[in-house]
């Protein structure tokens, strides 16, 4: 591991550690699972968050701390596929209080414009305290001296000052991967204030777009009464000097050498074939692929494609829609709801249009690995992207760049950060069911020349965009930012 080794030692006495930079997020990229025969394996983590960082850290030197994903487990750093990992153990309560409940039943819904309601409770945010002092102190020690540190996302919005107080030599970036909301629905926060000091304590904040940094420069302004000035915020310290903390949008991407290399694989252009084949060769094939989650709009795309069939503008002998639907944060009451309310849904469309040869939904709850991913990709005419709210959505990005022949329409909603750069998608508002089912009739019969006008526009897009050049840019403003020589 070749970093600068540093021999030096903090205000208390304790040796620094040797990473010069350091990523910390929640989850790592592996968690810890057991398979069929009982053996602890290390499988890829969920969601967009590893898609992107994961490529960007194996080329660095650095470490990553996160958690390994299970409960209760104590596990020692340790290298995979080229990264360094730093586990944090999160007891059965903290996953309960801090990952359940205050991120994914608080901020989570907050921050996703209430698409359901969040649930206040202090208990919760005493353990998310805590939780974010663990990882702020996992962090500091092993970093090296004058470090970046670069802190990811709603799960740890307290670490940016917490890793100052500890270690005032390092410098901080914060990237935020969900939106950040309108002032407000962030004022009903109780603890509004605290959230915004913490992220204040880094150097530079990064948002997916530019209305998140916005909304978040509004709540600064209010909540903390410091002054803001263009995008940056005077932060006044206890002993009365200013240190400068700037906001800007940073819209993450992918690794788009790696899809477009798979996208011309012969065995994943065989599977795609394999895949329309058993599917019965239908002239259209729509794909939704999703984490299982209410913030995805799963049940509007349900619910527009089950009235195209009932008004005979789509058949189920000629096209079927797949619908990935990738189980998330299960142990969560209204996740648990929501799989409910669309398997009844696809149940009562598949129930009514299904013939023995044909199924209108095929509905696979399940997650796949980046293989499967590209071939259904590959295999799909229509890909339909209709969250009510979306930090970026990646799967928008890799279906464009998996579409090698310039062909294949893709429907994306204007609340997904993925809209400010995909912008020759057919953008819709996934709650007018009316527009959606038009844009989703549009998409099927659209002429091949204005697919691949579109497409070959959104392609130039995330080909000049991949993950290198969104994580070069945000770390190269963290480099200028702050007041550090
Ligand atoms: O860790 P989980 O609770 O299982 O959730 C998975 C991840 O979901 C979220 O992903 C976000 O990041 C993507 C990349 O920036 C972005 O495209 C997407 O819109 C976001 O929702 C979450 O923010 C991550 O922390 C989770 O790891
Ligand atoms: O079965 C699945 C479903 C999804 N994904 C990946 O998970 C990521 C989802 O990222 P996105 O930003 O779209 O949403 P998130 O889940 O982070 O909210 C994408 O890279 C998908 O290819 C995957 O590998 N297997």
């Amino acid at each position: 591991m070749a970093n600068s080794a540093q021999n030096g030692r903090d205000a208390e006495g304790r040796q620094y550690g040797e990473y010069d930079l350091v990523v910390v997020s929640n989850r790592l990229p592996v968690d810890h699972t057991i398979d069929e025969d009982g053996q602890g394996v290390w499988r890829r983590s969920p969601g967009g968050l590893v898609t992107a960082l994961a490529p960007v850290m194996a080329k660095t030197e650095g470490a990553w701390v996160g958690w390994p994903g299970v409960p209760d487990e104590e596990v020692e750093p340790f290298d995979h596929d080229n990264m360094h990992l730093v586990p944090v153990a999160l007891s059965a309560d903290d996953v309960e209080l801090y990952y359940e409940g205050f991120s994914n039943a608080t901020l989570w819904p907050l921050y996703h414009d209430v698409t359901a309601a969040p649930e206040f409770h202090r208990t919760w945010w005493e353990c998310y305290k805590t939780v974010n002092r663990r990882f702020a102190e996992a962090t500091a020690e092993i970093a090296a001296e004058g470090a970046t540190i670069w802190v990811q996302d709603y799960q740890l919005q307290l670490v940016p000052k917490l890793l100052r107080e500890a270690r005032p030599d390092l410098r901080i970036g914060f990237f935020n991967h969900i939106p950040f909301p309108p002032l407000e629905i962030f004022a009903q926060l109780p603890w509004r204030r605290q959230v915004i000091d913490g992220l204040l304590g880094a150097d530079l904040l990064g948002f997916q777009r530019p209305s998140d940094t916005s909304n978040f420069l509004r709540c600064v302004r209010r909540f903390s009464g410091f002054n803001v000035r263009q995008q940056q915020v005077q932060v006044e310290n206890s002993d009365g000097g200013v240190r400068l903390c700037r906001a800007g949008a940073f819209p993450i991407s992918i690794d788009v050498e790696h899809i477009s290399e798979l996208a011309h694989r012969p065995d994943v252009i065989a599977r795609s074939e394999q895949i329309r084949h058993e599917l019965g060769d239908p002239d259209t094939v729509l794909l939704g692929v999703d984490r299982l989650d209410y913030t995805k709009g799963i049940g509007h795309r349900i619910k527009a494609y089950g009235e195209l069939l009932e008004d005979g503008k789509v058949d189920v002998e000629n096209a079927v829609l797949i619908q990935v639907a990738s189980p998330s944060r299960e142990r969560v009451e209204s996740y648990r709801l929501l799989r409910e309310e669309i398997e009844g849904a696809v149940g009562r469309i598949n129930g009514t249009f299904d013939t023995l040869e044909n199924t209108a939904i095929r509905y696979l709850h399940h997650s796949y690995p980046v293989e499967e991913m590209v071939a259904l990709y590959l295999a799909a005419d229509v890909m339909l992207v209709t969250a009510l709210r979306d930090g970026m959505n990646l799967v928008a990005k890799e279906y464009v760049a998996s579409r090698k022949e310039v062909d294949g329409a893709l429907v994306l909603s204007e609340f997904a950060g993925a809209a400010d750069q995909l912008k020759q998608a057919i953008l819709v508002n996934p709650h007018d069911i009316d527009g959606l089912k038009e844009a989703i009739v549009r998409a099927v019969n659209m002429p091949p020349a204005e697919a691949t006008r579109r497409m070959r526009a959104m392609r130039r897009q995330i080909l000049q965009n991949d993950v290198e050049h969104w994580s070069r840019a945000f770390l190269k403003a963290l480099e200028q930012a702050g007041t550090h020589d």
